[in-house]
């Protein structure tokens, strides 16, 4: 699946921001000269002919998505694909234990075969027609980057219902995507305390939010009769930015373009399958080949990336079992203490790097990264070693060429117990939320939102096991490695005494 954020940074910011910057601001705000001045009229009738969108329509009237446990609007989605140009495929649509609804094997399935063969004539690009072409220009003409004109695109045809082409997959998308973009901020900051995905996640939500009050202020309110407020509102924005974050598959071998690719979206992600979607110049269709055999009954599944816990419930809403994701992460925050005699020269030397004071850095079960390393270098150098600075904030940004295998024997000690007491600061948080989310009063009214906090609840605490175990990993690796030292140096010392005494 395509990675949101990068596409936020990469898609987003550049075809609208004079000042790109990599921390994420609201997409849209250099943009106003691009945004030219030339109202079109769209062909809507207050009718309800076969062509054409009623204006009178609400939202509650538009059905976006469905209860993605409702076998029937999945069952018409696959009867449509079939019609329209979707090959025999050797798996179909079924309720499933992992994802709720996935592809699952009628057939054996061989290790290294490619399965599914989706044609473009079923991808929904940014090149797709417009049930209302009028609407389709005017953002065109105002250079909207792909994923804000992918959003309103899925809202306009959503709003089209079966006058529109894509009618049986929208009836099919999720009506609640399981994204973080639906947590509310109280939501955010009660069970995401103590992990960095909670600001991601602000991020995101501020993008998001950013995105559609440029579109609104820039492009919507101009042409009320295309972009009616009642349809493209900041709720029905969540919904289709919920759908792409979770759905929308970039395709490398398509010069690395975003689509929404029906049937092939209906493949959930397992943390244990390495293989992924493109699209088959030979074939010409979206295709992926099997990494491992499969048997009927079995369901199939596809990589989303390699992403932490941590990104899968920022993008999907889910996070896998403890300890099945190799690819898992947490983000570690570093600081250094304002009474630092170089505050000041340290803070300057990081900016220089593009770095700052927090920097998070990410802990893998199987280590840290040579940045995190140099980053706590520089935190724990005193004055004496001023000189280093440049080098060490070099070597603690991931943009930097320099070498970052930095070492610095006469601090590496307080180096590695920096490290350590900021890992022992992220635990405890941890350990905090976790002893406490037993006895959350989670402050309910009706057994519909019980529901609903138990499984965010569930979700949080998930998350929160899986990333503590990553920093209890790191601690204990900290830990022996300074016992080491500590009793190295302590034996070197004793020999030292000993060669003294002898001499004597
Ligand atoms: C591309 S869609 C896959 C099809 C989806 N299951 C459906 O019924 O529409 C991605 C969504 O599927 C679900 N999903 C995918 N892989 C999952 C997994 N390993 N565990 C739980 N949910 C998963 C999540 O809700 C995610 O947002």
């Amino acid at each position: 699946m395509a990675e949101a954020t990068r596409i936020l940074h990469t898609t987003l910011i550049p075809a609208f921001s004079q000042n790109p910057s990599p921390h994420l601001k609201p997409p849209f705000s250099h943009s106003q000269a691009l945004f030219k001045k030339n109202p079109v009229r769209c062909s809507i009738t207050t009718s309800n002919t076969d062509t054409s969108r009623s204006t009178n329509i609400t939202q509650q009237e538009i059905p976006w998505g469905c209860d993605i446990d409702s076998p029937e609007n999945a069952a018409a989605l696959q009867k449509w694909l079939t019609q329209n140009g979707l090959p025999p495929q050797k798996m179909e649509i079924q309720k499933v234990e992992v994802g709720e609804r996935g592809l699952v094997a009628l057939k054996n399935i061989r290790k290294a075969e490619k399965l599914l063969f989706v044609p473009p004539s079923l991808f929904i690009t940014a090149d797709s027609e417009w049930s209302c072409p009028e609407a389709g220009e005017v953002l065109k003409r105002n250079n909207v980057p792909d994923w804000p004109l992918l959003a309103t695109y899925l809202i306009s045809e959503a709003s089209f219902m079966n006058s529109s082409r894509w009618t049986n997959y929208i009836s099919a998308l999720p009506r609640q995507p399981y994204s973080l973009l639906y947590w509310t901020r109280e939501e955010l900051d009660r069970y995401l305390e103590a992990s960095q995905i909670r600001e991601r996640a602000i991020e995101r939500i501020n993008n998001v939010t950013g995105t559609y009050s440029d579109l609104r202020l820039r492009i919507f309110s101009k042409y009320p009769n295309l972009f009616p407020e009642e349809v493209f509102n900041m709720e029905t924005f969540k919904w289709s930015f919920g759908i792409l974050f979770s759905r929308l598959v970039r395709l490398p071998s398509m010069d690395g373009r975003v689509a929404l690719v029906p049937w092939a979206d209906m493949l959930n992600h397992s943390c244990e399958v390495d293989t992924f979607l493109d699209y088959d110049k030979s074939s010409q269709g979206v295709v992926f080949t099997t990494d491992r055999p499969y048997q009927p009954g079995e369901q199939v599944f596809i990589s989303y990336g390699k992403k932490s816990n941590g990104e899968l419930l920022l993008s999907y809403g889910f996070v896998p079992r403890e300890g099945t994701n190799p690819r898992d992460s947490v983000e570690l925050s570093l600081s250094i203490k304002k009474s630092d005699k170089c505050y000041k020269e340290k803070l300057e030397a990081l900016k220089k790097h593009g770095l700052s004071i927090p920097q998070c850095f990410p802990l893998q079960i199987t280590g840290w990264p040579l940045e995190l390393m140099a980053y706590a270098y520089l935190a724990v150098s005193p004055p004496s070693m001023s000189k280093q600075f440049d080098k060490m904030a070099a070597a603690a940004s991931n943009k930097s060429t320099s070498k970052k295998d930095i070492r610095y024997p006469e601090i590496e000690e307080q180096a590695l117990q920096f490290i350590l007491d900021s890992c022992e600061s992220s635990i405890s948080k941890y350990t905090k939320f976790l002893q406490a989310s037993g006895s959350m009063d989670l402050d309910v009214t009706s057994p519909k939102q019980l529901n609903r906090k138990l499984f965010l609840k569930q979700l949080a605490v998930d998350l929160s096991t899986t990333e503590r175990r990553i920093l209890f990993r790191a601690q204990y690796i900290l830990r022996r490695r300074l016992r080491d030292m500590r009793s190295g140096e302590l034996k070197a010392l004793t020999i030292f005494n000993g060669l003294l005494k002898y001499f004597k």
